[in-house]
């Protein structure tokens, strides 16, 4: 303990919701732990550019619920090079930075590690994206209020498409992952969800819309992941409409509403949590590692771990739609 003074800081990939709470808390641990804090604007660009500015905790006031990141985030195609994080390492060198925290998704990480096995810098992430395709941490940050602000577009949804007896398709972030759309389906009490870890059977939600949803006397909510594999809410709207011309059928994309907003008391837990634990291992000398939350235990994952694995949806969860929609 001791040898690290200097910590960065950035946030990359998607924005989420409680970033802002999870700098806040790097920046005040690093300064209770007599170190010095310094923001990197702009993700893995804004340390490649040399965007670095010295954060007091003063600099942090007021952040803990705003939702984007005050240090704007980024996706770098020049840090996927190895020139690119050779400039990235040497501004670090130039900043007298010796340690930097990362918050961000699968792919930040991803960079993270390479930046750590090429120039010895280490580095420890934060789980920040509102996807929660993380392995190795139950929740990320930006999570629970990305499927809160879901709900609370669907509720809404929910009114309009009983007073007419319709049906919607409400599609919802995740292009790689159905965590969202799971969650917000069990909330909502949709018909059915479609995810991308499990392949659509139009046919087979047909059966089930058929069963479900009369449009002489009843509305209903089928949740669709955009990266669901059989192309959107849009898409499979227009199957099952050519296939009943009956149902009055509506979409709606809710788009990036999902990764804005003031973070839930939830999120800003989390990330205060996790901002803590971040500074707290690069003092106990780790590196290459991910901080999470398992179990409500705070955890370190090594990179090399969460990148290789995939997390996968609770097929409790995925029964419960089934069992629960039935009528
Ligand atoms: N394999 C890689 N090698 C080097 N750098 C990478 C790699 N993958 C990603 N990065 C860097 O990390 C940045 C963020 O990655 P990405 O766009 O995949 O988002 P993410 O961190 O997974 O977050 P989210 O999925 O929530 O948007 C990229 O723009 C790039 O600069
Ligand atoms: O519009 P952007 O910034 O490319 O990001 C869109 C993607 O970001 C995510 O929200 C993750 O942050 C995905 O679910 C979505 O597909
Ligand atoms: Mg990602």
């Amino acid at each position: 303990m001791g040898k690290i003074k200097r910590i960065g800081v950035l946030t990359s990939g998607g924005d989420a919701p409680g970033m802002n709470a999870a700098i806040r808390a790097v920046v005040r641990s690093a300064i209770f732990y007599g170190c010095e804090a310094y923001g990197i604007y702009g993700g893995y660009q804004g340390l490649i550019n040399g965007d670095i500015k010295r954060l007091r905790s003063q600099d942090v006031s007021n952040i803990i619920q705003r939702g984007g990141t005050i240090l704007k985030s980024a996706r770098s195609t020049e840090f996927r090079t190895e020139e690119g994080r050779a400039k990235a390492a040497a501004k670090l060198a130039e900043h007298k930075i010796d340690a930097l925290v990362v918050i961000g998704g699968d792919g930040s990480f991803s960079g993270a590690r390479l930046l750590i096995q090429e120039h010895d810098i280490p580095v420890v992430g934060i789980p920040g994206t509102i996807d929660n395709d993380l392995y190795g941490t139950d929740s990320t940050i930006g999570y629970d209020t990305a499927v809160n602000t879901a709900v609370e577009a669907v509720d809404k949804i929910k009114d309009t498409a009983s007073a007419h007896n319709r049906l919607f398709f409400v599609e919802v972030m995740g292009r790689d992952a159905g965590f969202i759309a799971l969650r917000v389906a069990i909330a909502t009490g949709a018909e059915a969800v479609l995810v991308p870890e499990i392949d659509t059977d139009i046919t087979d939600l047909e059966h089930f819309l058929e069963k479900d949803y009369d449009p002489k006397q009843s509305s209903g909510i089928v949740i669709v992941a955009e990266g669901d594999k059989a192309g959107g809410a849009y898409n499979v709207a227009q199957k099952v409409g050519e296939a009943h011309p009956e149902y009055d059928i509506r979409v709606s994309v809710l788009g990036h509403m999902q990764r804005g907003g003031s973070p839930s008391a939830f999120d800003r837990v989390l990330a205060s949590q996790l901002g803590v634990a971040a500074v707290d291992a690069l003092m106990d000398d780790q590196k290459s590692i991910m901080v999470g939350i398992m179990n409500k235990e705070i955890v370190h994952v090594p990179f090399n771990k969460t990148i290789k694995n995939s997390k996968g949806l609770n097929p409790e969860l995925l029964n419960l739609v089934k069992i629960l929609s039935n009528r």
